[in-house]
């Protein structure tokens, strides 16, 4: 992902993360607040339902008390008792004695006009007939609810079947199951309880709160307005905002935190890392005597997703500090065997030179990875050179024994950038090597007139005393090459032959040098250049 859309990212997610908590805080005080208040108007309908169930239980009672009668119908004594129970129950209005359907005589006494038992809406569990919205006839102006059992039956007043104490604005209506009403309390729109009473699905209910409770075949509605809850709301908000405020500073903060190590270097070099986004480039190194392709150095590359191509010296010392780099030579040791296995199995004495950081040195892991990449690669171990500077040295008894491990494997340790350093001369005698490469500073001075020139030659000298090969860095002229090969400097590398390749171009490069080395007429030159 390149810089541009990690801002344009970050950005939006700490849009998102900010504006996010607050937005949620709002919806989520709204929520508690309108749970608290549905569950307020709850538990009325449910004590609405537990009044109704009451006053029909009451209500039975009464009239089971008639079951069996020792009096005759309507007789003084009979009368009496309807009268005294009505009394003493008060959820019943009255009760009567019904024959062939006409109401013989009631808790007031014989009955003067001829008054019909209604007809029965639904019955109850024991037989018990109920027949709701009875005529006032009998129990005065008011809506009544008949149970009739047998030959008697009881009125009893609509209004006791919600008869609860509730707030003026809450509306409540208790209903059959089968949609008759049995009582209301507050007046309620009886069309929106119908609504409601039908089933939530086809319920639209804007303005109002509702609840609904089922019970033994009875259905209680409680109803209120919606601005009800703004109170609740307020007091969730007061809880709820400096929570979501906390939390969408934290995000913002979480975003820009995220975002500025991303697009840190480290973050960017650690993500390449993941990617494997490294490549590595050859540069051959000639045998100055014949010019002849004898290998090539390894050098990474960062390949950033954009296709731009990253120097390693703007990104090695980053990753060399961090830790990074042993990351990094992994993929360029697993590069190397892949990219050049098949020529280095088949010239024996052709060989690469990957370089190792201090870390590489200190931990020897490179040396696991590398014996584990060469198993039955067809490569040998001599064909592999190590190339450790001077900067890698930090603890000399690590790198003794790092050096001693890689050379008792087979590989060839070359100590790169000689004589940059302060103490150059004094790890000649510190550890066993077997080449040295000359710093290009140094080649940049022969046929100058600088005061290193004259190091040149004793760096030369001191090599071959020890017997170690030499690799002169940076050749970049033909007077540089010729000096070079005067002073019988074995190898050398350097814009003169080639600049660092591509795989593919240096497996091309090797081919062509070879062709050209092959018959004794087209030996390339001493430059490595072949001759027409
Ligand atoms: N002007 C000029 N330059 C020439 C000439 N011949 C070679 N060079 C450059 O000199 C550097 C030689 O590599 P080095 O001394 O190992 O120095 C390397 C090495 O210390 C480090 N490096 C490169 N690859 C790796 C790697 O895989 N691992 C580690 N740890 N370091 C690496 O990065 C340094 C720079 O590498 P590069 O930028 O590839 O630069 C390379 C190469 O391209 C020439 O004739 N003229």
């Amino acid at each position: 992902m390149n810089r541009k859309r990690v801002i344009i990212i970050a950005a939006l997610l700490a849009l998102l993360g900010g504006v996010g908590p607050l937005v949620l805080t709002f919806y989520l005080s709204q929520y508690l607040a309108l749970e608290a208040e549905e569950g307020r108007l709850q538990l009325i309908s449910d004590l609405a339902l537990d009044r109704s169930i009451s006053t029909f239980a009451s209500a039975i009672k009464a009239l089971h008390k008639f079951d069996t009668l020792p009096f005759k119908p309507c007789s003084e004594a009979h009368i009496k008792l309807m009268r005294t129970v009505t009394i003493t129950t008060h959820t019943v209005d009255d009760i009567g004695y019904m024959a062939n359907g006409i109401l013989k005589c009631n808790a007031g006494g014989m009955t003067r006009t001829m008054i019909r038992g209604n007809p029965v809406d639904f019955t109850l569990e024991d037989g018990e007939g109920v027949s709701v919205g009875v005529a006032p006839d009998v129990g005065g102006n008011k809506s009544m609810t008949s149970v009739s059992y047998k030959s008697h039956m009881v009125l009893i007043d609509a209004s006791r079947f919600a008869d609860i104490v509730i707030e003026p604005d809450v509306q409540l209506a208790v209903l059959t199951s089968s949609g008759k009403l049995l009582g209301t309390l507050h007046n309620p729109d009886l069309s929106l309880i119908n609504a409601i009473a039908r089933g939530p699905n086809g319920t639209h209910v804007k303005d109002d709160l509702f609840a609904t409770k089922r019970r033994s075949g009875l259905v209680a509605i409680a109803i209120e307005p919606r601005r009800k809850i703004i109170p609740q709301v307020r007091r969730e908000q007061i809880v709820l905002f400096p929570l979501g405020l906390l939390l969408a500073i934290s995000m913002v903060g979480a975003v820009i935190l995220f975002s500025r190590r991303r697009l840190s270097p480290l973050g960017e070099l650690k993500i390449g890392i993941d990617r494997r986004e490294f490549i590595v480039h050859y540069q051959p190194i000639i045998e100055l005597k014949s010019g002849a392709c004898v290998g090539a150095e390894a050098l990474v590359r960062w390949q950033r997703p954009d296709g731009s191509i990253m120097r390693p010296d703007l990104f090695i010392p980053l990753a060399e500090e961090s830790g990074l780099i042993l990351g990094i030579t992994d993929q360029v040791i697993a590069l190397v065997i892949r990219e050049m296995k098949s020529i280095l199995a088949t010239d024996h004495n052709l060989h690469i030179a990957i370089n190792l950081s201090a870390s590489d040195i200190k931990s020897g892991r490179a040396l696991t990875v590398l014996g584990k990449a060469l198993l039955n690669s067809g490569i040998q171990p001599q064909q592999i050179w190590l190339e450790v500077t001077e900067r890698g040295f930090m603890d000399i008894d690590t790198t003794r024994a790092t050096i001693e491990r890689a050379r008792a494997l087979g590989y060839t340790v070359v100590i790169d950038d000689f004589g940059t350093g302060y103490s150059s001369l004094s790890y000649l005698q510190e550890f066993r090597l077997d080449a040295l490469k000359i710093d290009k500073s140094f080649i940049d001075t022969v046929g100058t007139d600088s005061v290193t020139s004259s190091v040149t030659p004793h760096i030369i000298g001191m090599a071959k005393s020890l017997k170690l090969k030499i690799v002169a860095e940076g050749i970049e002229t033909k007077a540089q090459a010729d000096y070079l090969l005067e002073q019988e400097v074995e190898y050398g590398q350097g814009w003169l032959y080639a600049k660092a390749l591509t795989s593919t171009g240096f497996i091309q490069y090797y081919w062509h040098n070879k062709l050209l080395s092959s018959p004794p007429n087209k030996k390339p030159d001493r430059n490595g250049v072949a001759a027409q």
